[in-house]
């Protein structure tokens, strides 16, 4: 490895993943290509890392001041297992075990720091990842009665972060521009002041093609909402249109469209705010924090639909949301704009720990595309939360109905055609899904790990209201008669999607909130050097995304009712396809970074990532 910083064999410190702990680590490899490299820590634990996780030694020194002022009697049992002083005894468990190990050194000072230690010591017993034979086979994998002591570390999971952020000397480099944290005893830390990495350095590999791919997302999604909405109304709306006539500029813009969509998002963050509902706990942060949410999202729902209501029973005509699409989207996009750009600089400002690991590139384009702050609240007001799950969630209820009024209004119709009540009832049914479940939102990708930025801010306020609602937007002029066995096929299809959707998201929450939860004491884990577990049986087992798997299927029954004259009505089902297949290629990355090896392991075992024994 010539033109690298580490050769192989180099002794240096590396940072254990997502804390700020720094432990021996011999460098076994540089991979070029993607910039990593694999080291192995004392326990035999390998991993990759960035060069920037990577220090050397020279920098580091150990206090030991306060081991003598510890008090708890369990300190005692746990003092030798630092890994800077890794024993034999301490050599056969995971680096996390062993991370965990330094953190309960010292003396912990509150009874939640007891109740850490308790887990942690729970823990050293019950993971060992060292030994992958053991993990070799299904049936091999530990049972859940084993991983309910790994999974009482979950419940105090973020918990080990916050206090290795109490025993960081200084602060992560990813941290930003952060202010120094409180120096804390016995900790490995680094000696003197080093030339910090710039706050715009980016801590995780650059997405969706990087700063280039930023400014073409950033022209293209736009761009292409505009394009479906212009293709839809055309009689045959085919690719060999393009590009579409387009209307006189003025015809863009509406500022009663503009008005009605303020009205809009007033009205559901008013909802929002309501004291009606459940107060649901995220997951927590890296600071150990966890966020509070206000999860009322059916009774938003449902109010909606009761003003809905009432406003077409006062006379309101709901098809000006067909006849005003294009300056609806217009103005809502406007909104998105000037959210993300509200988002991009509060993020310069934001605290260290509020901000999501990527979007730190230090291009302006790529860090406004990407999102930077995590959770951007307004006081307690979530805003990353609301926008995802309210007014383009609920909003792509309510243009649906409006389409299906249009459709009855243009085809003179008493009754929207099968096709049309198909999509709106399954597309109702997903929202609704969606809203009554919706604490199960808090432990996706979207709410644990992405900046909140341009990217989200435009597909949840624009891209879901404007392009989902497609299909229903195709059948009022394009309509396409089902016979009777057809839509009973298609029902069957939905029915069949939404079951292995719910049941797996169902299943990965349930164990995600509560690891021990006895419903699920039947499945299969493997543990990860980080505490948490892996689900390798049940849904989990079948494939590693089946919730895509059911999100695909209900796709396909959204198109099918359009029937297969155009391509239009599909590209629901085209899109969905690449963002799932894009998805779990990050999320894949994500994992492996997370709980290397485990996750190796977990992927050796559950070899196909959405359709079994195809992908
Ligand atoms: N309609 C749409 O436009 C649309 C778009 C995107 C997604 N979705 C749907 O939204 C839902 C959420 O999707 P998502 O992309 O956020 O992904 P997700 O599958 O809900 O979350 C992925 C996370 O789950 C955890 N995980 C992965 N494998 C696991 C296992 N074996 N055991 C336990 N935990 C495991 C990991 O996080 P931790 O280990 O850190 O917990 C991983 O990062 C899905 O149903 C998806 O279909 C819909
Ligand atoms: C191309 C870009 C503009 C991509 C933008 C992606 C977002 C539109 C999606 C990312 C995560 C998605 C998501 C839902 C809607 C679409 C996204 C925000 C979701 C709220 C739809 C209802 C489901 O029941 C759900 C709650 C599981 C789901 C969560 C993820």
């Amino acid at each position: 490895m010539p033109s690298v910083k580490y050769q192989k064999g180099d002794m240096v410190m590396g940072r254990w993943p997502g804390s700020s702990l720094y432990y021996e680590v011999k460098v076994l490899s540089f991979d070029t290509k993607s910039q990593l490299y694999t080291v192995i820590y004392k326990d035999g634990t390998e991993l990759e890392l960035k060069e920037q996780d990577i220090k050397n030694p020279a920098g580091f020194q150990t206090r030991t001041r306060s081991r003598s002022r510890s008090r708890s009697p369990g300190r005692r049992r746990s003092r030798s297992r630092s890994p800077a002083r890794t024993t034999r005894r301490s050599s056969s468990r995971t680096a996390a075990a062993v991370a965990a190990a330094a953190i309960t050194e010292s003396a912990p000072t509150t009874r939640r720091d007891a109740r850490l230690k308790e887990a942690i010591e729970v823990r050293l017993s019950s993971l060992d990842q060292t030994k992958p034979a053991e993990n070799n086979s299904n049936n091999k994998h530990e049972k859940k009665e084993e991983n309910n002591t790994a999974n009482k570390v979950d419940e105090v999971e973020a918990e080990p972060e916050k206090n290795q952020s109490r025993y960081n000397l200084r602060r992560r480099k990813d941290d930003g521009d952060a202010k120094e944290a409180e120096a804390k005893p016995e900790q490995l830390e680094e000696k003197e002041a080093k030339p910090a990495a710039p706050p715009s350095a980016a801590t995780t590999p650059l997405d969706f093609g990087g700063k280039i791919g930023a400014y073409f997302w950033l022209l293209f999604l736009p761009a292409w909402v505009l394009f479906v909405i212009l293709q839809v109304n055309l009689e045959d709306p085919s690719l060999a249109n393009f590009p579409p006539p387009v209307p006189p500029l003025e015809t863009f813009w509406d500022g009663q469209a503009l008005g009605f969509v303020i009205l809009w998002i007033l009205f559901q963050a008013l909802l929002y705010i309501l004291p009606v509902g459940k107060l649901s706990e995220g997951m927590p942060l890296r600071s150990g924090q966890r966020l509070k949410y206000r999860t009322n999202g059916f009774f938003a729902i449902v109010l909606s639909s009761v003003a809905v209501a009432a406003a077409a029973y006062q006379g309101v005509d709901l098809t000006y949301i067909h006849s005003h699409f294009l300056q609806l989207a217009v103005a809502t996009f406007l909104i998105s704009v000037l959210l993300s750009v509200y988002l991009y600089v509060r993020s310069r400002y934001a605290a260290p720990e509020h901000l999501a690991l990527g979007g730190n590139s230090g291009n302006v384009v790529y860090d406004f595309f990407k999102g930077h702050e995590l959770n951007p609240r307004i006081k307690n007001f979530d805003l990353k939360f609301f926008c995802e799950m309210r007014p383009g969630l609920i909003g792509w209820c309510l243009i649906n109905f409006a389409m299906a009024l249009a459709e009855m209004k243009q085809q003179g119709l008493d009754a929207p055609s099968h096709s049309m009540i198909l999509v709106n009832i399954f597309q109702l049914l997903y929202v609704v899904d969606g809203l009554w479940n919706e604490e199960a939102i808090l432990t996706t990708m979207d709410l644990m790990h992405d900046g909140f930025g341009f990217m989200l801010a435009f597909g949840d306020l624009v891209w879901v209201p404007f392009t989902y609602t497609l299909q229903a937007y195709y059948l009022v002029s394009h309509p396409n008669p089902l016979s009777l066995p057809a839509v009973a096929a298609i029902i069957t299809l939905k029915l069949g999607g939404f079951y292995i959707f719910r049941k797996s998201n169902s299943e990965k929450n349930a164990f995600r909130r509560n690891p021990a939860d006895p419903k699920l004491s039947h499945l299969k884990t493997i543990p990860t050097a980080t505490g948490k577990s892996l689900l390798v049986s049940g849904w989990w087992g079948v494939v590693r995304h089946p919730n895509y798997l059911g999100d695909l299927i209900m796709a396909l029954a959204w198109s099918l009712p359009c029937g297969f004259s155009h391509l239009l009505p599909w590209y629901y089902m085209i899109y969905f396809i690449i963002l799932l297949v894009h998805r779990d290629s990050r999320d894949m990355s994500e994992c492996r970074r997370k709980y290397g090896s485990a996750w190796d392991e977990y992927c050796r075992t559950v070899r196909y990532r959405i359709i079994p024994r195809v992908y």
